[in-house]
């Protein structure tokens, strides 16, 4: 039997609004997938409700692609951007200017990081009300709608300080051993944020105001990578890799392997994204749709999982310095007039994303009647 009964304590769960974050009423299970995976029954903590379960043979989402290295991609690239972006926030960037070897050895890394025992992942294990470390599924953390999916999450902060945050959090919840995983994944988030700060560009130009507006507002950033591992599941059918969601950061930079699993929900039906080694998924995140004053989407999207083989995905979610206040620039304002949601902080946001609420497809909603109801000071 692959699972495992643990005594590890559930993540805090104070304070709910109207979505509760699941209480732990048994022992959380572990998610081995070096086990899970030969299981022909899944536990029914990883079987999602039939409105939720993923559906097959599902049409391609056109998604525009944006050339950076093109001489006319300050022309035509802001309306292409606006008119996805107005519509549901993905689009596709390729000649982006990152390296593929170091694409590829972020890749080769992160699949050897998952090949580990559980024992050794779990040295980075993620604690209660914290984003980042290692989590096996979330077994500790939700109870129900588990995902079918191991992650391992880090922060990253460009702040000119000239600080190696993730190159030093990989020595020291994994020991030196890890010191190229560090290196690695340290440059990776470098040409992560400079690539980010290109497309703020594009979207302040796409938005009508200043092409420096929203670069300055990200330029100093505290920002979340991800790892994602999906292993193969015997009834994918059931279950999730990620759940239907909105991410609540700012802009979300994606690169996926070559197994399909991604989808967005588009005038309404669930959609795919192919996988292109030579392209990044860029999608808009709450925190920038709030920027918009509600202009550019957030959509929802998740991914599903197969059968025959694993996939894996690395995440980049931009995320303004903590305590910076999030409100749209004037320009916008001054043509809108009302705003649509309330100021707030990156800091705000996390701790409700991680302590008070899943997030889900309501996410930036329940947040703005939460900072509301609770006035909460910024
Ligand atoms: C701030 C974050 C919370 C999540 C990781 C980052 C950005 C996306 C969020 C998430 C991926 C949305 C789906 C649900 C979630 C629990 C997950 O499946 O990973 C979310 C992340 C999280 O809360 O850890
Ligand atoms: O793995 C994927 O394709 C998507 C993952 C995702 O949406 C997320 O981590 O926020
Ligand atoms: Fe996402």
């Amino acid at each position: 039997m692959a699972i495992l009964c643990t005594t590890t304590s559930p993540a805090e769960k104070e304070h709910e609004p109207k979505q509760d974050l699941e209480k732990d009423q048994t022992s959380p299970l572990i998610f081995n997938p070096s086990l899970l995976n030969l299981q022909s029954q899944i536990p029914n903590q990883f079987i999602w409700p039939d409105e939720e379960k993923p559906s097959i043979d599902i049409p391609e989402l056109n998604v525009p692609f944006i050339d950076l290295s093109s001489q006319d991609s300050t022309l035509e690239a802001p309306r292409v951007i606006a008119e996805a972006c107005t519509k549901h926030g993905f689009f596709l960037v390729v000649n982006h200017g990152v390296s593929e070897s170091l694409i590829a050895d972020a890749h080769r890394l992160m699949e050897s990081f998952f090949d580990m025992p559980l024992a050794g992942k779990q040295k980075a294990q993620r604690k209660p009300g914290e984003s980042c470390g290692y989590a096996s599924s979330f077994t500790g953390r939700f109870s129900t709608k588990l995902p079918w999916k191991e992650t391992l999450s880090f922060q990253f902060s460009n702040d000119n300080s000239g600080s190696r945050t993730v190159q030093d959090y990989f020595s020291d919840t994994l020991g030196q051993e890890f010191e190229q995983f560090g290196k690695v994944y340290q440059d990776y988030c470098e040409a992560m944020s400079s690539l980010s700060l290109k497309i703020m560009e594009l979207l302040g130009l796409s938005l009508g105001v200043n092409r420096d507006y929203f670069r300055g507002f990200f330029e100093e950033n505290d920002s979340i990578m991800r790892l994602n591992h999906y292993p193969p599941c015997q009834t994918p059918d059931l279950t999730l890799g990620t759940g239907p969601h909105c991410d609540p950061s700012s802009l979300t930079i994606l690169h996926q392997d070559h197994v399909n699993g991604l989808q967005v929900f588009v005038d309404n039906q669930w959609q795919s994204i192919r996988p292109n080694p030579k392209a990044f998924v860029v999608n808009i995140g709450d925190t920038f749709m709030a920027l918009s004053n509600g202009i550019f989407k957030s959509c929802l999207h998740r991914a599903v999982v197969n059968r025959e083989s694993a996939r894996k995905s690395m995440a980049f979610f931009l995320c303004p310095k903590k305590d910076k206040v999030v409100k749209p620039p004037s320009d916008i304002l001054e043509k809108m007039k009302t705003r649509k949601y309330p100021d707030f902080t990156w800091s705000m946001f996390l701790e409700f994303t991680q302590k008070h609420y899943r997030a889900d497809v309501n996410t930036l909603d329940s947040f703005s009647n939460w900072v509301i109801t609770n006035n909460n000071p910024i």
